[in-house]
């Protein structure tokens, strides 16, 4: 199958009320564990590259790993995204590079690193919705900025996200506003701010309600019943990785992430898209430090890249059990971008706001 759609796959994912990770990917191996996981589980895939992995890959590895994907699983639909685009003009270079699928980011300016006013984010919104929706491919977009109701700081610890401190209004994304920006934009998926952040340290202890406003998500739903709400910064965290990686020489402090069951009552409230980057970096930080602590003699990169990849495909596959994906990508039909255009240019896809 050709790479698909992502406004398809989250409207399947809607109609039969599941939720789908969105991995973030950088190189090979991390592209074969998710491919892998899906495989096994019958699952959906969507595989998202940041501009770091653009930018670490390059653009053409990137761009061809996802493809070859694409090849060695021709049974699964597979999404190729672009995770925040800090400008209509990276969107653009990712549409014709291929991508079916791009992120405008508009609550940051360009730098991604300074929160942009309302205005702002609707016109480049915009903007890449009439240029992408004309070769059907989906946009997503972000309202609110990710960081921790806790402390306020809004976490740019991978390079995406706001600098310094911001109040709890920009950081919990507005029904209100959501309403206006998706009529104004007519985008098909939105990142909402909910008290989540980007990176492995989250929060100081298991996230309670003043903390995580999983209620916000279904306040928003209602506002925008067909929009597909994308929860950023979803990693989880998991405290066995956190020992793992600790145990054999690593020093990470004590951090809590985003609770499966929250994730899962999100996704009744109308979550579709869920990101994780941290997860599987944890995943296979731990593999690695183990494999060299046990046998410091080996030196065979593919020795040690395979536990790695084993541990990213174990949690991926789980997310795609924990989510409800399992055996819900055979029944996606992978409709080609050109007729995904098709359908958006006679107006079958306009998003209702109430
Ligand atoms: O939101 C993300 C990518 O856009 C990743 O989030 P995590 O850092 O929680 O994995
Ligand atoms: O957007 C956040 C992802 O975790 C990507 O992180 P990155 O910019 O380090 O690739
Ligand atoms: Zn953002
Ligand atoms: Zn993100």
């Amino acid at each position: 199958m050709p790479l698909v759609s992502m406004r398809e796959l989250l409207d399947h994912a809607a109609e039969n009320g599941y939720g789908i990770p969105a991995f973030n990917v950088n190189n090979l191996e991390q592209v074969q564990a998710v491919m892998a996981a899906a495989d096994e589980v019958g699952a959906p895939v969507i595989l998202q590259a940041s501009a770091g992995a653009r930018k670490y890959a390059g653009e053409s590895f990137i761009k061809h790993l996802i493809q070859a994907a694409a090849e060695a699983y021709p049974h699964i639909p597979l999404v190729m995204h672009q995770d925040h685009g800090t400008s209509p003009k990276v969107c653009e270079g990712a549409i014709a590079l291929g991508f079916g699928s791009v992120m405008m980011d508009g609550s940051l300016l360009e730098d991604g690193k300074t929160p942009a006013s309302f205005d702002y984010n609707v016109k480049v919104t915009r903007q890449v919705v009439e240029m992408a929706h004309k070769v059907g491919v989906t946009v997503e977009g972000e309202l609110g900025c990710l960081g921790s109701l806790e402390t306020g700081e809004a976490g740019e610890e991978d390079g995406i996200g706001a600098a310094g401190k911001l109040d709890h209004s920009q950081m919990l994304t507005d029904p209100e506003e959501a309403a206006e920006f998706v009529k104004a934009t007519q985008l098909d998926a939105l990142a909402i701010a909910i008290g989540t952040s980007h990176g492995a340290y989250k929060f100081t202890r298991k996230p309670t309600g003043d903390i995580l406003a999983i209620g916000r998500v279904k306040e928003i739903n209602a506002r925008i019943p067909n929009t597909h709400l994308v929860m950023h910064g979803s990693s989880s965290v998991p405290q066995d990785l956190l020992a793992l990686i600790n145990q054999y020489g690593g020093k990470m402090k004590e951090t809590y992430g985003v609770p499966i069951e929250e994730i899962q009552q999100a996704i009744k409230y109308g979550v579709r898209k869920i990101n994780i980057d941290t997860d599987i970096r944890l995943a296979m930080t731990g593999a690695v430090r183990k494999f060299h602590a046990e046998n410091p003699d080996k030196f065979d990169m593919r020795e040690w890249m395979k536990p790695a990849r084993e541990a990213a495909k174990a949690i991926c596959k789980q997310r795609y059990l924990e989510f409800g994906c399992e055996g819900q990508g055979a029944k996606v039909k992978g409709l080609p971008l050109s007729v995904m255009a098709e359908r958006y240019a006679r107006g079958e896809l306009a998003q209702l706001v109430r």
